[in-house]
């Protein structure tokens, strides 16, 4: 199953997808919109793109990347993320990483290196192939991608001890399954009055279906308009999971609800 994330080889997305691929199958862009876009053409069967980090919130670009192709979320996978500081010496004057990468270990790199410029770049391991390329960079990623050529500086530098990243892996739309313990949806309401999103949450709350999130973003359309990115813990198999969503297509008749799926949830190293 040839399966397309973020690259270069040796990210944290790369880990979580061999859980659903062999190493051979997997190839590489670095952009998650690209990886929606090349599963949304047919291209690519599988992608995998990290949503949600425990320390540092939603990763923007793959929650608006979802909302505005037709792809279907087939599971959901959870890694812990433990970072690590690599570099040629210790003496560098830039931090390159993924922005959400800096974020998460934004206390450490103040305290120990208070300096250092933060360079945000595509990925983890691109920011290793920086640091490999330049003395005076060091980069924040997993300390397996050191290799040749790298120092660990000092491993498990993230803020909290309990980091982990959510990542889902999509499929073409054909593919979207009512099998699963988890369900996605995105919904814009394309309305606004007192009480929206209680009548939104009541959907769930009346049948005993616990959301697992709820986040928004903006729609792009005017300031405060939003989309709604749901998850609940029923299948789309289920009789009241299908009459909450019947409920919240009504709630949305101005707008529109885009079904991502419904899911199983795996761990992965
Ligand atoms: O850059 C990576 O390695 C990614 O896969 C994105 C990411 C960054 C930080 C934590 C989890 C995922």
């Amino acid at each position: 199953m040839k399966a397309l994330t973020l690259g270069p080889t040796g990210t944290y997305s790369h880990r979580a997808t061999r859980a659903i691929a062999a190493d051979g199958d997997i190839e590489f862009t670095e952009s998650v919109t690209a990886i929606v876009e090349g599963v949304a053409s047919g291209e690519y069967e599988r992608g995998v793109i990290p949503v949600e980090n425990s320390i540092e919130g939603s990763v923007t670009e793959s929650l608006d990347a979802l909302a505005d192709r037709n792809v279907a979320v087939v599971r959901e996978i959870v890694t812990p993320i433990r970072h690590a500081l690599l570099a040629q010496t210790g003496e560098f004057e830039t931090v390159a990483s993924h922005a959400q990468a800096l974020a998460q270990c934004r206390g450490y790199l103040e305290r120990e290196y208070p300096k250092a410029t933060l360079e945000a770049v595509a990925s983890t391991a691109r920011g290793v192939e920086r640091a490999r390329g330049d003395t005076g960079v060091a980069a924040v990623g997993h300390p397996d991608t050191a290799g040749e050529g790298l120092r660990v500086l000092a491993e498990d530098i993230q803020d909290r001890n309990s980091n982990a990243t959510r990542f889902v892996v999509i499929a073409p739309q054909a593919e979207r399954s009512d099998a699963g313990g988890k369900t996605s949806i995105v919904v814009y309401p394309g309305n606004d009055y007192p009480g929206l999103l209680l009548e939104l949450l009541e959907c769930f709350a009346d049948r005993d279906i616990n959301l697992t999130r709820i986040e928004s973003r903006p729609s792009g359309e005017r300031l405060g308009d939003y989309v709604f990115h749901m998850d609940f813990n029923a299948g789309l198999y289920e009789e009241r999971a299908q009459a909450a969503l019947e409920d919240v297509e009504a709630i949305c008749e101005k707008g529109w609800v885009k079904t991502l799926g419904s899911y199983d949830t795996e761990h992965a190293l």
